[in-house]
């Protein structure tokens, strides 16, 4: 059942989900938004389990009723959840359709209802509850205080550095972990509504998991500039997205910093070594390959260097055909593809779990839209305590201390959100 609600604040909204109920929520760069709650048909792996195959599931939840299933799938679901708890609540991966799901497409809002007839009344009954509770809540806007610990890292690049001299390795994606501890409880809904208004031209997601009658689970949420890929009417949209500048303190330092990205020879060999990547990767299931042009994507606090992609999806062909063969990307992974994540995981000393990993949606029935994001410029939230995470790209030349540096910039952005 799909009808149309008034319209309502998204980040209200995502406060008023009762804290026992799991949710996904999602912000596209062109603003549509959806607020996915419970399950009405969920399929996961727990890490020991046999990985799922994307493919299969893709063509299975085509009959499937309702509007979009969400898709959730770790940095490497294969080794993941081994070092770290924090990640207990969040399957390697999970494909979901929600029971309720709230939307914002084209500015219109509306509820769709997947429950059998049993459940469908208390289903209604709390999903409007929802709704009407957001319509007269709020979001708080009082700040609050805290002390990060970054850990280390350049320990980790020297090793990453070591590697790509001995082995068979050109790129490495080394990442680091910082805790901000807060002096009082940290109020999702207020970060995400931050992250929101800073990040316009970000996909904003978040994920809560785990919640129980005795109290909320964790929420991992970000803002990240990445898109995995995107799908419409059949064509593929993908992007190279590597290779990072500064804003400096000025409109003019700004454009400097980005020409100089432009033409800085480290940036660009790091930036083509993923639109390779790309282009091999998507051969089998696409055709008609096309590079768009090679640009600066300015951020809040921080560059890359941006090239947009697309192709034709073949015949048969779903999007997570497509989340198959590219994730986890040279820009999160490093290549060779396999290489790398095993250096990842040797040298990392953390689990990554959804840091880096696929988020999105997927169109059911007739539609073979959807779109995913690279889960980056992200953190963990439970109470009082988020664990952030962020990554650089290292190949041969890089400097450990300016790779210490840029993984601070890229970790501001989350935490100006948080204080
Ligand atoms: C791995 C991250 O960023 C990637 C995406 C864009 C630019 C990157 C870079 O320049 O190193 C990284 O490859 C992260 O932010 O955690």
């Amino acid at each position: 059942m799909v009808v149309p609600i008034d319209d309502v604040d998204p980040w209200s909204l995502v406060r008023a989900v009762p804290s026992h109920r799991t949710w996904r929520a999602w912000r596209g760069p062109n603003g549509d938004f959806h607020l996915a709650v419970g399950h009405a048909w969920r399929m996961s792996t727990n890490g020991r389990s046999p990985a799922l195959d994307l493919s299969d599931l893709g063509r299975m939840l085509k009959d499937t009723p309702g509007q979009i299933a969400t898709i959730s799938v770790a940095f490497d679901p294969k080794r993941t959840h081994q070092k770290d708890q924090i990640w207990k609540d969040f399957a390697p991966i999970e494909i979901s359709v929600p029971e309720v799901l709230f939307q914002r497409v084209g500015g219109r809002w509306s509820l769709t209802i997947v429950a059998d007839a049993e459940r469908f009344e208390t289903v209604e009954r709390g999903a409007k509850a929802i709704h009407q509770s957001a319509l007269t809540g709020t979001v708080p806007e009082a700040q609050i205080e805290g002390q990060v610990e970054f850990g280390t890292y350049r320990a980790e690049v020297q090793r990453a550095l070591e590697a790509l001299h001995n082995e068979d390795v050109s790129k490495i994606v080394m990442a680091r972990k910082a805790e901000f501890r807060a002096n009082s409880e940290i109020d999702h809904a207020r970060v995400l509504r931050r992250l929101d208004e800073r990040f316009p031209n970000c996909f904003v997601f978040a994920h809560r998991a785990g919640g129980s009658q005795s109290g909320p689970g964790a929420v991992f949420l970000g803002a990240s500039p990445e898109r995995l890929v995107a799908c419409d009417s059949g064509t593929l949209h993908t992007e190279a997205l590597a290779g990072s500048a500064g804003v400096g303190q000025s409109e003019t330092e700004r454009s400097e910093l980005a020409n100089a990205l432009m033409k800085s020879e480290k940036d660009l060999r790091e930036h083509h070594h993923v639109v390779d990547y790309i282009q091999e990767i998507l051969g089998p299931i696409t055709s008609g390959f096309e590079l768009g042009e090679l640009g600066v994507k300015s951020l809040k606090n921080v560059q890359h260097l941006h090239t947009p992609i697309r192709a034709k999806l073949k015949e048969g062909a779903t999007i997570l055909d497509a989340v198959k063969v590219l994730h986890p990307t040279s820009a999160v992974g490093g290549s060779p593809r396999e290489r790398a994540l095993e250096l990842i995981a040797e040298i990392e000393g953390f689990d990554r779990g959804w840091y880096a990993g696929a988020l999105g949606w997927m169109g059911l029935g007739d539609s073979t839209d959807g779109e995913l994001t690279v889960a980056i410029r992200s953190a963990m939230i439970r109470k009082n305590i988020a664990e952030l995470y962020a990554g650089a790209g290292i190949v041969v030349g890089s400097d450990p201390v300016a790779e210490d540096q840029e993984t601070r910039v890229k970790m501001r952005a989350l935490l100006e959100a948080l204080e």
